[in-house]
């Protein structure tokens, strides 16, 4: 195969999407809403930045006209030591007030930047917390991280710098415009025909700066993207013997991420040459022209030196104003991919006035219920089921036939699209979401494990309790045995992903973890699944205990967990088609019957 071709073929393999638009055109609406995360320190630090930057700027356009106008033309030429002396002693004095001002304007404005950061950051993580699962499904965890941080790290310039030195620059330029106009009208308007050339490098030159440095962007969360999943899936990688391609592709966008700086640094390195250029050409207008003007006695020398001085000061603002209109050009597609996450309702939202279930029964109804998860095909198609408190029900069917999706929603981590599902006889909407949710455990089949101590991740469902409760759960349901055997015992760091614990391992800490929480309504969602049939025995022992007196569901696809269950309900395709005890259900000899006897047949081929 032809190294294009093969080049080709990985990258097909290897699709990462990455937010492609980087820039956004101005708007005021978004604009505003953005400020609305400075109005909180409209009393303290924005006034103070704003005073200081104030302050420096007014210092900066005193100074040259004390230097030439009066120091020159007044103190040295008509010989004056004593105006010399106040001259150096005010120059003296405004340069200090002006480094005070300066460097409490530094330090004033990045902790205004950063406490907007702060804010808009914790504002968006804890939005992001509440959304429904809907949210999460359609989204990747990187495509959102990359907001949390990325998106909210490019307006931190915006805010640390950006928006208070549009104001200096801004103050700035019309202060020397003016000063420059009243000096010498004439030297001035000579001056000013390097505008449109300026005006030409702000534009154009940084424009394509600005999509070089875009480029590098967009490399570079491409760089991440596959180094995450390189990470995490190194596993299958190895195990398929993949290393190599993966090598190839990762070296493809790391030379691709090399140009793109590349190419960007020496764009960026003709700029500063190109502004030096034009500031040479304005220092030629000023000698050449100003000579002449001085010749002809319309300005003085001094008058003259205080010109250079402002037309120094001229090109700086001018210069700067186009890179905070890049910052602000950026800071717009951030803004509205962060506010695109905060308009994000949740699905599932607390009713107006909710019932407060302090004491769970644990009695669950479903009347006629339907669900959707995309508004066309139907997961449940009108289910009706009753389960008394204490009951033990296992859902059972094949995969796809919405045995999960009933448990969702009795967690009510999806709302019900058509029908009731009812809780202690009150519709499930009218309830708290907390209280509901706090006395409802869920144990999946792929136990999440945050990093921390095993004592940590079993005590999560249950932050306040003593260590010896957690040893308590873990010896309730046999997971105490396992713990023990480790280096450190309960004081074991685990993390996810990490292999410390074995899958079954895993399982039996969820059971802990589970068991400590105490809900009403346990819901083990295929939690038995990858536990072998040694373990088996053991589990089916801390289930006992697990189950007692609560309401529990139990989603198996291995029957033999199940049988004990008081009710099994059969579904397919969204509907009910069975249900009774293991015994009612053979002698019907319907679809769990062909179920059981299915297993029973790869049990003996096995
Ligand atoms: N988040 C989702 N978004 C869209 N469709 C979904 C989602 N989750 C499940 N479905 C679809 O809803 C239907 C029921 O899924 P559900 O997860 O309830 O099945 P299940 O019986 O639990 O299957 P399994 O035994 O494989 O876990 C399936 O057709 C599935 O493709």
């Amino acid at each position: 195969m032809q190294k294009k071709e093969k080049q080709d073929l990985i990258k097909q393999r290897f699709y990462y999407s990455t937010d492609q638009i980087i820039e956004k055109p101005f708007n005021w609406k978004q604009m505003g809403r953005l400020m609305g995360y400075i109005k909180p320190y409209s009393k303290n630090l924005l006034p103070l930045s704003f005073l200081t930057v104030i302050l420096t700027t007014i210092v900066r356009l005193i100074v040259p006209i004390l230097i030439g106008v009066y120091t020159l033309d007044k103190a040295i030429v008509q010989k004056d030591l004593d105006l010399l002396w106040v001259l150096v002693g005010s120059i003296f004095g405004l340069y200090l007030v002006s480094y005070v001002a300066n460097t409490l304007r530094i330090r004033w404005m990045n902790m205004l930047g950063q406490n907007v950061i702060y804010d808009l950051r914790k504002h968006l993580f804890t939005h992001v917390q509440s959304l429904s699962h809907r949210f999460f499904d359609s989204r990747s965890a990187g495509s959102i991280l990359v907001r949390i941080m990325n998106d909210i790290n490019s307006l931190q310039e915006l805010f640390t710098s950006g928006v208070i030195n549009l104001l200096m620059d801004f103050l700035l330029l019309i202060g020397v415009i003016v000063i420059l106009f009243t000096i010498s009208p004439p030297l001035a308007l000579a001056i000013m025909i390097i505008l449109p050339v300026m005006f030409f490098i702000s534009t154009s030159l940084r424009k394509k700066i600005r999509r070089s440095w875009q480029t590098v962007r967009l490399k570079q969360s491409m760089l991440n993207s596959h180094l995450n999943e390189s990470i995490q899936g190194i596993r299958v990688t190895q195990a398929y013997t993949q290393e190599k391609e993966n090598i190839e592709f990762f070296d493809g966008i790391n030379t691709e991420n090399f140009s793109s700086w590349q190419d960007a640094t020496q764009k960026n390195a003709v700029f500063r040459p190109f502004v030096e250029m034009t500031n040479a050409i304005g220092t030629a207008i000023l000698i050449w022209f100003g000579a002449s003007l001085i010749a002809n006695e319309s300005i003085t020398i001094g008058e003259f030196v205080s010109f250079a001085f402002y037309l120094g000061m001229f090109w700086e603002p001018i210069s700067r104003l186009g890179q905070v209109y890049n910052q602000l050009l950026m800071g717009m597609a951030s803004s509205e991919r962060i506010f695109e996450f905060l308009d994000e309702k949740p699905i599932v939202s607390e009713s107006d006035d909710p019932v407060v279930l302090l004491d769970m029964k644990g009695d669950i109804a479903f009347d006629k219920v339907e669900f959707s998860y995309d508004g066309n095909r139907k997961a449940l198609k009108g289910v009706s089921l009753q389960i008394a408190s204490g009951q033990t029900v296992a859902l059972v069917g094949h995969t796809g036939s919405g045995k999960t999706t009933i448990a969702n929603l009795i967690s009510r981590f999806y709302d019900a699209t058509g029908g009731e599902v009812k809780i202690d006889g009150y519709n499930i909407r009218d309830l708290s979401i907390g209280s509901l949710r706090s006395q409802i455990s869920v144990v999946l089949q792929d136990t999440f494990i945050f990093s921390g101590t095993i004592m940590e991740n079993i005590r999560f469902g249950r932050p306040d309790a003593a260590d010896e409760e957690v040893i308590a759960a873990a010896e309730a349901v046999g997971a105490d045995e396992f713990i023990k055997d480790l280096v450190n015992g309960y004081e074991t760091e685990v993390e996810e992903r990490g292999n410390v614990l074995s899958v079954g391992e895993r399982q039996l800490l969820s059971f802990a973890r589970a068991i400590l929480a105490d809900p009403k309504i346990l819901i083990l969602d295929e939690a038995t699944a990858s536990i072998d049939t040694e373990s088996e025995v053991k589990i089916q022992q801390a289930l006992k205990t697990l189950l007692k007196g609560r309401t529990a569901i139990m989603i198996a696809h291995r029957l033999s967990t199940i049988r004990e269950a008081d009710n099994i309900i059969v579904l397919d395709h969204g509907n009910i088609m069975e249900q009774g005890n293991h015994e009612e259900l053979m002698k019907q000899q319907g679809i769990y019957y062909e179920l059981v006897k299915a297993q029973f047949r790869m049990l003996d081929a096995g």
